[in-house]
């Protein structure tokens, strides 16, 4: 990496004039458990993700991707090493200061959808922006609700929803404050091929069209072929980097790997 990592140094205002750094991680390692027990589950990992650029990250099972994404997001804190999220170490960020930067920097969309079933579609998607104090932008939602095929469900409660709309639901929620870093953990696990299209068609929109920076972790090669790259892990440790690649070529790596 050609950049610098350290705060101190991106902060400047003589940032290098090409892709800037969003989020990257120096000697990243998260174990967990003692002695006969400890895992290396992520393990010395140095990454960077630039600005507008949609990385899935890939591996076995057990390899390491939800320890690295939760510890990326600061969900999680590492045993050793660095995360900078926009030019600051998150790693000992009071938790006021990191509650901040989530609210306002990062989006989640997780397994769990966690929307709250006593409001409407439309007012779980607009639920961050009234929290952070903002007014909703509804021609913003109406798009996001359109082109993730949930504009007709806008007026629904979750329990009237199915499992996939609901996930689109989150999805619309994790995108409308147009966050800087879109971290998704196998955001197309529970739905069919034409929603899950939709689904990444859409972070792929967040990167290309707004310059959000998208982490994504899957098992699925036809999901990561949507990225622009593809980190895959193996025991906790990058094992391959791939930029632009097929269905076919991530496919093959991920054989050969073991996955
Ligand atoms: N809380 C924990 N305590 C102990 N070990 C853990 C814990 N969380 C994860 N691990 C171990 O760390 C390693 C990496 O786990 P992680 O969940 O990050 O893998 P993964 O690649 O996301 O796996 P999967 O694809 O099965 O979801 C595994 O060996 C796992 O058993």
């Amino acid at each position: 990496m050609s950049q610098p990592l350290s705060p101190s140094h991106t902060d400047q205002e003589s940032r290098p004039s090409g892709a800037s750094q969003a989020v990257a991680c120096r000697g990243l390692t998260r174990i967990y458990g003692q002695g006969d027990a400890t895992v290396h589950a992520v393990n010395g990992v140095d990454a960077t993700f630039n600005t507008g650029e949609f990385t899935a990250i890939m591996g076995p099972s057990g390899s390491g991707k939800s320890t690295l994404m939760h510890l990326l997001a600061g969900l999680d804190n590492p045993t050793s090493g660095d995360i900078v999220i926009e030019g600051r170490s998150i790693v000992g960020m009071r938790d006021r200061e990191l509650t901040t930067l989530r609210r306002d920097r990062l989006g989640f969309i997780f397994q769990s959808f966690n929307l709250v079933p006593t409001l409407t579609a439309r007012e779980n998607i607009s639920l961050p922006i009234r929290l952070a104090g903002g007014r909703p932008d509804n021609g913003e939602i109406e798009m996001l609700a359109s082109r993730l095929g949930i504009l007709e469900r806008l007026n629904h409660r979750p329990h009237q929803l199915s499992g996939g709309q609901q996930q689109r639901v989150a999805v619309a929620r994790a995108l409308v404050t147009r966050p800087a870093v879109v971290f998704a953990d196998e955001p197309t696990g529970a739905l069919d091929l034409r929603t899950g299209r939709e689904l990444l068609e859409s972070l792929q929109a967040a990167a290309r069209q707004r310059q959000q920076t998208v982490i994504m972790v899957t098992h699925d090669p036809a999901a990561a072929a949507f990225a622009d790259r593809v980190l895959i892990l193996v025991d906790g440790r990058i094992a391959h980097e791939l930029r632009g690649a097929s269905y076919e070529t991530i496919a093959a790596t991920m054989a050969e790997v073991g996955a």
